[in-house]
């Protein structure tokens, strides 16, 4: 009979302590939570990422987790799908853009090209979450794959997974672009046809080929468009690849103010390395030495006969056109 009576009182209690520890343990978290934004300065080092040094193991490496310097909170970082993409273009300077970007305390960025959305979509999101480094909440998670912006069924997918996602794409005069292109291709394959021979589907009648990868990438009315069908302007950022690499800082700023972020990253973490003849970071992240990117991205490129560059430049100026208009932006390429 005694225990009968005493039963349901023991439930009660049970059910009030319990009660009381989830309250306790959401108060606790929040606090902890609200925490983040005051401890903007702290850098969660990832380390230094080599282009050159793409391999897997490498990747999982920096991408590990968050270090000690996050007041004991590694706990509480997750994997999480990324919430702002570098999607393009190809050469135009997102490895820079990336590895500058990475100085910013919320930012966390994965440092190689994890190509989910245009070549492993059949391994699923939970694959895709599993690549990305773990994150604090109010934390941006980000990637870049160049190759997304010229992937038709890219944008799709990625609408699919997040109709709010940040994208950003840094757009470099389309000429240069493809001479970038073509040097990278030529130091892999030295044995293909002159850049000049590659252009023209016929030379004698001066028809460009478009379709010739390094021509067609630059064609960037027509793979904005494709974006335009699933995403506002205002959630595209175009950064100028030509100014990334005159005025790092003004572009980086702009890129903060695109992510609601703090414009942390400023004139102080660059310096113009006059051999390089481009800007390197003074103290990249998980270093204290000045740190220029690797030997493959700033290469000298092949002289291309000016006659030409200049049926390129006649040949893109529309499509330049047809892009300012779009982005609301005029980029200013001859
Ligand atoms: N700070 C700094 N240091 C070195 N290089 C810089 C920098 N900023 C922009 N760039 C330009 O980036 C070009 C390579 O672009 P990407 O990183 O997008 O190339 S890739 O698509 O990832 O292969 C690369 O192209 P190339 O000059 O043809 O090598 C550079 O012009």
């Amino acid at each position: 009979m005694a225990t009968l009576i005493i039963a349901p009182l023991d439930t009660h209690k049970l059910l009030i302590m319990f009660s009381f520890s989830i309250t306790c343990i959401s108060i606790l978290y929040l606090l902890l939570g609200c925490c983040d934004s005051s401890e903007n300065s702290q850098k969660l080092s990832l380390g230094w990422y080599d282009n050159n040094n793409n391999s897997r193991s490498a990747l999982r490496g920096l991408e590990g987790g968050v270090d000690g310097n996050s007041s004991g909170r590694e706990w509480m970082a997750l994997r999480r799908l990324p919430h702002a993409l570098i999607i393009g273009v190809k050469k135009g300077g997102t490895r820079a853009l990336l590895e500058f970007l990475r100085l910013h305390p919320d930012i966390r960025a994965l440092g190689a090209e994890p190509h989910f959305f245009d070549r492993h979509y059949s391994r699923g999101l939970g694959w895709y979450r599993s690549m990305m480094p773990k994150a604090l909440n109010g934390q941006i998670v980000m990637e870049k794959t160049p190759r997304y912006f010229v992937t038709p069924e890219t944008p799709g997918r990625i609408h699919a997974m997040s109709k709010n996602i940040k994208l950003i794409v840094v757009v470099r005069n389309p000429i240069t672009r493809a001479i970038s292109d073509y040097t990278q291709i030529i130091s892999k394959t030295p044995d293909i046809p002159s850049f000049e021979s590659l252009t023209f589907k016929n030379r004698s009648t001066g028809q460009i080929d478009a379709l010739w990868s390094p021509l067609y990438i630059g064609l960037y009315a027509k793979h904005l468009e494709r974006w335009l069908a699933y995403f506002p302007l205002s959630q595209i950022h175009f950064v100028h690849g030509e100014r990334l690499i005159s005025d790092p800082a003004g572009e980086l700023g702009r890129v903060q103010d695109f992510l609601g972020l703090e414009r942390i990253i400023t004139d102080k973490h660059f310096y113009f390395n006059k051999t390089k003849g481009f800007p390197c970071l003074k103290k990249p992240e998980g270093s204290s030495k000045p740190h220029c990117l690797g030997k493959t991205k700033g290469r000298t490129h092949a002289r291309i006969d000016p006659d030409v560059i200049q049926k390129l430049r006649e040949f893109y100026q529309p499509h330049n056109l047809r892009f300012y208009r779009m982005a609301g932006m005029d980029f200013g390429w001859q």
